[in-house]
C-alpha cells in the first residue's frame, strides 16, 4: 500500500450481494499436497511492517475502511445487555460525528457486531434498521469441546434469534490427528445448521501446530462450505499473527483458482492498533487483490482495535490525541 495508492471506497454490507461457498467434495490428494515453506513466509511476513505505510489522508481513508471491515466484539464472561447495547450504538456510530463530518464519512459503521448466543437477541434488537448483521460465536466457543448435538443445536438458536453470521470452533484435534474427513463431516454438518446465515470456520491457529496444519485445515472448511476462514477464538495463547495469515490468505487463493468460489478472511484475537490493522489491509491488498477488501470477504475480528483507530482519526483531523479512557468501549 503505497501512498500513491487511490484511496479505498468504503462499501457497506447492505450493498453487497453476499455469494456463498457451496463447497466441494472433499478432494484428499489435495490436502495432503498443501505444504507450507515455514521460514520463506515467516520472512514474508517480517518484511511487511518495516515498510513505509500510507500517511495522511491516505491514513484516515484506510483507517475507515478498517471500520467498515470490522466484527465490533465482545466475548467476555461478564458481558451484559447494557454493554452490548452501548457496543451496538458505536458499531452505528464507531467516531465522533464531528470526526466523521471533518473526514466526509457519515454514515460509517462497522461490519458487524460479534456476541455469545445469550447476547443475541439484545444486539439485533439495538441494531435495528442499522443494516449491521449480527456474529454470533458457536459451536461451544472458544474450545469447541461440547457434545456434538449440542454444538448444532446452539448454532439453529442462534440463528432463530436473529444472527445473521455464525462463527463456529473447529474440532482441533481432527486437524492434529489429521482425521481430515472428520473436520470436513463436522464442517458440513454445522453449515448446514446455519442455513441462510453465514458461516466462519474459526481454527484455532495457536493450536494447530504447524502452518502446514493451517494451511490444511483452511482448504478442508473451504470444501465443506466456510464462507469464511478465520484465524482465532482470542482466548488461545497465540491468536492472529502475519505468518498464519499469509497461510490461509494463500490456502484462500488456491481455492478460488481452481473453484473460481472467493471465501472470506478473518483475523481475529490480539488486533489492537491501527498501525497493525494498516499491515494487514496491505497484505491482503497485495495477495489477494482490493475484491477482498469488502466487508463480505473481509473482517477484523477486534474488541479493542476501534479505540485505537478513533484516537488518530481525531489526531488527525484535530492534531491533538485524546487519551485512551475516553474511548472505553471499542
Ligand atoms: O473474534 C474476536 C476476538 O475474540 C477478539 O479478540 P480481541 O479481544 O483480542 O480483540
Amino acid at each position: 500500500m503505497h501512498q500513491t495508492t487511490t484511496p479505498p471506497t468504503v462499501t457497506h454490507l447492505p450493498q453487497l450481494h453476499l455469494a456463498r461457498n457451496a463447497g466441494t467434495t472433499l478432494d484428499l490428494d489435495w490436502v495432503m499436497a498443501v505444504q507450507a515453506n515455514t521460514s520463506a513466509i515467516e520472512r514474508r511476513a517480517a518484511s511487511l511492517p518495516g515498510r513505509r505505510s500510507v500517511k495522511k489522508d491516505y491514513q484516515a481513508a484506510w483507517l475507515c475502511k478498517a471500520i467498515s471491515l470490522m466484527d465490533l466484539t465482545t466475548l467476555s464472561g461478564d458481558d451484559s445487555a447494557g454493554r452490548v447495547r452501548r457496543l451496538c450504538a458505536k458499531a452505528r456510530q464507531p467516531v465522533r460525528a464531528d470526526i466523521l463530518d471533518a473526514l466526509g464519512m457519515q454514515g460509517l459503521t462497522t461490519g458487524a457486531v460479534c456476541v455469545y448466543h445469550d447476547m443475541v437477541a439484545t444486539a439485533v434488537d439495538a441494531l435495528a434498521g442499522s443494516g449491521i448483521p449480527v456474529a454470533a460465536v458457536s459451536t461451544g466457543f472458544p474450545a469447541g469441546l461440547s457434545p456434538f448435538h449440542l454444538r448444532i443445536a446452539e448454532i439453529g438458536e442462534s440463528v432463530a434469534a436473529g444472527a445473521q453470521e455464525i462463527d463456529i470452533v473447529i474440532s482441533r484435534r481432527h486437524v492434529l490427528t489429521g482425521d481430515w474427513q472428520a473436520l470436513y463431516d463436522e464442517m458440513q454438518q454445522m453449515r448446514a445448521a446455519c442455513g441462510d446465515a453465514h458461516v466462519k470456520a474459526i481454527l484455532a491457529t495457536g493450536e494447530l501446530g504447524t502452518l502446514r496444519n493451517v494451511a490444511r485445515a483452511s482448504l478442508v472448511c473451504m470444501m465443506a462450505g466456510a464462507d469464511f476462514i478465520k484465524t482465532s477464538t482470542g482466548k488461545e495463547p497465540v491468536n492472529a499473527t502475519l505468518p498464519v495469515t499469509l497461510t490461509m490468505i494463500r490456502a484462500i487463493r488456491d481455492y478460488h483458482d481452481r473453484t473460481g468460489v472467493m471465501v472470506g478472511y478473518k483475523p481475529a484475537g490480539g488486533i489492537s492498533k491501527a498501525k497493525d490493522a494498516l499491515v494487514y489491509l496491505s497484505m491482503i491488498k497485495e495477495e489477494l487483490g482490493d475484491r477482498w477488501l469488502q466487508p463480505d470477504l473481509f473482517r477484523f475480528g477486534a474488541s479493542s482495535l476501534l479505540g485505537d483507530i478513533e484516537r488518530q482519526l481525531e489526531h488527525h483531523v484535530t492534531g491533538g490525541y485524546s487519551a485512551q479512557w475516553r474511548h472505553a468501549i471499542g
